[in-house]
C-alpha cells in the first residue's frame, strides 16, 4: 500500500485547519532583541573588567608618589584620577587611578605644578551614561525574556497575536473558508444535531428572529463523556449557519497573570460582537467555571476574575447581537450555577458514547478515506467495540490503517482491525517478558477465566484468550459484552463474578498455588460485589435499600468522597454480605472448573503453543469431548 492512501490522522480535517495559525513573520522578533540584549550584558560585563584592570590606590598614596615627583602625568575624570608614572623600571605598573575625597584639597593643584605633572581633565558625563546603561540591562534582560517566554508559549498555543499579544484573547478563529467540518461528517449525535438546528436558523438569518422579537439562547452547554464530538459539532454548527467560529479551551483563558483571564474574555467577545453573526465555543468550560469561593481546587482569584468576565459579558448581550456561546464540559456537576442561570448557559445539550447504530455510523464516516476490504462487516466491528468513544473509534480506524501498511497491504482487513482493537484495549503486545513458569501460569490463569466463561449460563460471550503480554497484563480473556447493557441482572452479575475469579481459582486447582497475578481480578470484583450490596439491593441481609458509599462518576469512573450515612453496625453487615458473595461466586467456579478439567488442561496446552485462540479454535478444540 502507498503512504498517501493512509491517513496520517484520521481526523485530519480538524487537525490541518487548527494547525495553521495565522502567523506574519516578524523581522525584529523577541527572538533577536534577546540576542542584542544578551551580547549587551556581556559586552557591559567584560568593559566593567577591564576598567578594573588599573590599579586603584589610595589618595595619600597618589599624593605622596606626586611628591616624590614619580608621576608624569593625569586625568580628571568626575571625581576620579587616572594616571601615568614615570617609568623607572619596567615591571612596575605604569598606570594607577584614585578617588579623589569629597573635601576640597586646596593643596592638590600646587603640588602637581611643583612636581611638573602634566595635567588633563574629561567631562564626567561618559562614565555617567555608562553606568546608567550598567543599571538598565538587567531589567531589559529581565522584560526581553517575559516577552520571550510568553511569545513562545503563544507559539506553542499557535496563538496568531503579534509581540504584545498578551491581552489578545487567544482564541483560535476559523472563518468560514477554512471551516471544513460539517453535520455529515458528525455521525450518531442525531439528538444533539436537532436540538443545535434552531441556533443555525437563528445565526443564518438574525433579522428574521430578532424582527419577530424571539428571545434567542445565548448560551448552550454541549455535556458529555471526552470524545463524543462535542468539540466536532460546535465547529460543524458554525460551519452549517456560514458564521465565524472563535475556539479557546478554558484552560487557555488563565495563565500566570492576574487579570489576563478576563481581559482576554473580553477581547474574545469584542471580537466576536465585531464579526456577528459567529459562534464562540469555549471547550472545558469546567477549568473556569467550577463553582466559585469552596473548597474544590481552592480559591483562585484568576479563575473567579475570569467566570465573571464571562458571566458579564452574556449577560451584556443586547437583542441584536447574533453570538452565540457554546461550551463544552465533561464535569457538568462541579459548574457554577450561576453559569446555569436563565440568558446564561439555560440550554444543555447531551451527549453519550456512541450506540451500536451510531458506532457503525461513526464507524463508516472515520473509512470514508481508508481503502476498505470488500464486504467489510462493520456490524461485528462495532460489536467488538462497545463501550468506545467517537474519537477511541477514530483512532482504531488509524492503527489497522497503520497495521495494514506496515504490511504493504493495498486493503484494510478485519484482521487489522482485531489487531488495532487489541492493541488499544490492550496496549502493545510485548512478546519477550514471560519466562517459562510464567508462560505456564498465565496460560492456566486465562484458560481458568475462559472455562468459566464458556460453560457458566448468562455470560458474555467469549472472543479470545491470549497469553501474550500487553501493557501491564500478563494476559487476557476477553468476553464480547451483549450490546449496551444498561441494566444488569442479579444472575448475570453473579456469573461475572465467578469469571473473574476464574484465574485465581484455576491457579489453585492446577498449580496448587495461587499469585499476586490476580490482584487486578479481585478489585474488580470486590468492587462489584459491593455495589451489589450497597446499591442494588442484591442482598436479603441489607435489603433493598441504597447506601452512600462514594459514587462513582459517571464520566470519570473515579469515586467521590461522601459522608457515610449508615451505622457500623450496617458497615459490618455490608462486609460480612461482600464477602459472602464472592465466596459463593468462588465456589461456583470451582465447581465449573473442576467439572470441566480436561477441558482446562486441554485449552492450557494449547495456549502454550499457539499464545492466542479465538473463540472458534476453542470450540473446535474442545468439541469432541462435549
Ligand atoms: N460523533 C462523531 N462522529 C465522527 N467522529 C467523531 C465523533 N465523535 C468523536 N469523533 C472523533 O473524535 C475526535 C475528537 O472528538 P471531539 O474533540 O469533538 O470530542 P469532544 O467531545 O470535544 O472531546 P473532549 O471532551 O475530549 O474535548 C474527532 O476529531 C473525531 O475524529
Ligand atoms: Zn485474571
Amino acid at each position: 500500500m502507498t503512504d498517501n492512501k493512509i491517513p496520517t490522522n484520521n481526523n485530519d480535517t480538524t487537525k490541518k485547519s487548527e494547525s495553521t495559525p495565522q502567523q506574519t513573520p516578524h523581522p525584529f522578533d523577541a527572538h533577536t532583541l534577546m540576542w542584542i540584549l544578551m551580547f549587551f550584558a556581556a559586552y557591559t560585563i567584560f568593559s566593567g573588567l577591564f576598567a578594573q584592570k588599573t590599579p586603584e590606590i589610595s589618595y595619600s598614596d597618589f599624593k605622596k608618589a606626586v611628591i616624590s615627583n614619580q608621576v608624569s602625568s593625569i586625568s580628571f575624570k568626575g571625581d576620579q584620577i587616572y594616571g601615568i608614572y614615570i617609568e623607572k623600571d619596567a615591571d612596575k605598573t605604569k598606570t594607577f587611578h584614585t578617588v579623589i575625597p569629597p573635601t576640597t584639597d586646596t593643596n592638590l593643584m600646587p603640588v602637581l605644578e611643583t612636581n611638573k605633572v602634566n595635567i588633563s581633565a574629561k567631562s564626567s558625563a561618559d562614565p555617567q551614561w555608562l553606568s546608567i546603561l550598567i543599571g538598565i540591562v538587567p531589567w531589559l534582560l529581565i522584560i526581553a525574556f517575559f516577552i520571550y517566554s510568553s511569545r513562545m508559549l503563544q507559539q506553542k498555543m499557535g496563538g496568531k497575536d503579534g509581540f504584545m499579544g498578551f491581552s489578545k484573547s487567544k482564541a483560535r478563529l476559523f472563518e468560514t473558508k477554512d471551516n471544513e467540518i460539517n453535520y455529515d461528517d458528525v455521525a450518531g449525535v442525531e439528538g444533539a444535531k436537532q436540538d443545535l438546528q434552531e441556533i443555525i436558523d437563528y445565526l443564518k438569518k438574525p433579522e428574521e428572529f430578532n424582527k419577530l422579537g424571539a428571545k434567542m439562547p445565548r448560551g448552550i452547554l454541549l455535556m458529555g463523556p471526552p470524545g463524543t464530538g462535542k468539540t466536532m459539532l460546535a465547529k460543524a454548527t458554525a460551519h452549517e449557519a456560514g458564521v465565524p467560529f472563535f475556539s479557546i479551551s478554558g484552560s487557555e483563558f488563565i495563565e500566570m497573570f492576574i487579570g489576563v483571564g478576563a481581559s482576554r474574555v473580553r477581547d474574545l467577545f469584542k471580537e466576536a460582537r465585531d464579526k456577528a453573526p459567529a459562534l464562540i465555543f469555549i471547550d472545558e468550560i469546567d477549568s473556569v467555571g467550577r463553582v466559585r469561593g469552596t473548597g474544590l481546587g481552592g480559591g483562585n482569584d484568576e479563575r473567579e476574575q475570569t467566570l465573571n468576565q464571562i458571566l458579564a459579558e452574556m449577560d451584556g448581550f443586547s437583542v441584536g447581537e447574533a453570538v452565540v456561546v457554546l461550551a463544552a464540559t465533561n464535569r457538568p456537576d462541579v459548574l457554577d450555577p450561576a453559569l446555569l442561570r436563565p440568558g446564561r448557559f439555560d440550554r444543555k445539550v447531551t451527549f453519550e458514547l456512541p450506540q451500536q447504530e451510531a458506532r457503525i455510523k461513526i464507524l463508516k464516516v472515520h473509512t470514508r478515506k481508508v481503502p476498505i476490504e470488500l464486504n467489510f462487516d462493520y456490524k461485528e466491528l462495532a460489536s467488538m467495540t462497545v463501550g468506545f468513544s467517537g474519537a477511541d473509534l477514530a483512532n482504531l480506524v488509524n492503527e489497522a490503517a497503520l497495521s495494514a501498511a506496515r504490511k504493504k497491504a493495498d486493503t484494510v482487513t478485519r484482521d487489522d482491525f482485531n489487531q488495532a482493537h487489541d492493541k488499544i484495549i490492550m496496549g502493545s503486545e510485548r512478546k519477550d517478558l514471560l519466562n517459562p513458569s510464567e508462560r505456564k501460569r498465565t496460560a492456566v490463569h486465562e484458560s481458568g477465566h475462559a472455562i468459566a466463561a464458556l460453560f457458566l449460563p448468562n455470560s458474555d460471550p467469549l472472543r479470545q484468550v491470549s497469553i501474550i503480554p500487553r501493557g501491564r497484563a500478563l494476559g487476557a480473556t476477553e468476553q464480547l459484552p451483549v450490546e449496551d447493557r444498561h441494566n444488569y441482572t442479579q444472575s448475570y452479575l453473579e456469573t461475572r463474578l465467578s469469571v473473574m475469579l476464574g484465574g485465581r481459582v484455576a491457579e489453585k486447582i492446577v498449580l496448587d498455588d495461587t499469585s499476586s497475578g490476580a490482584s487486578n481480578d479481585l478489585e474488580q470484583a470486590t468492587h462489584l460485589a459491593k455495589m451489589m450490596v450497597t446499591q442494588w439491593g442484591m442482598s436479603d441481609a441489607i435489603g433493598p435499600i441504597h447506601f452512600k458509599v462514594g459514587s462513582e462518576h459517571p464520566f470519570l469512573g473515579y469515586e467521590i468522597q461522601q459522608e457515610k450515612d449508615f451505622s457500623e453496625k450496617t458497615a459490618t453487615t455490608i462486609d460480612q454480605e461482600i464477602y459472602r458473595i464472592i465466596k459463593e461466586a468462588e465456589q461456583t467456579t470451582f465447581a465449573i472448573l473442576l467439572q470441566h478439567r480436561d477441558d482446562l488442561n486441554r485449552l492450557v496446552e494449547e495456549l502454550l503453543n499457539k499464545e492466542t485462540l479465538d473463540i472458534h479454535m476453542i470450540e473446535a478444540m474442545l468439541k469432541p469431548k462435549d
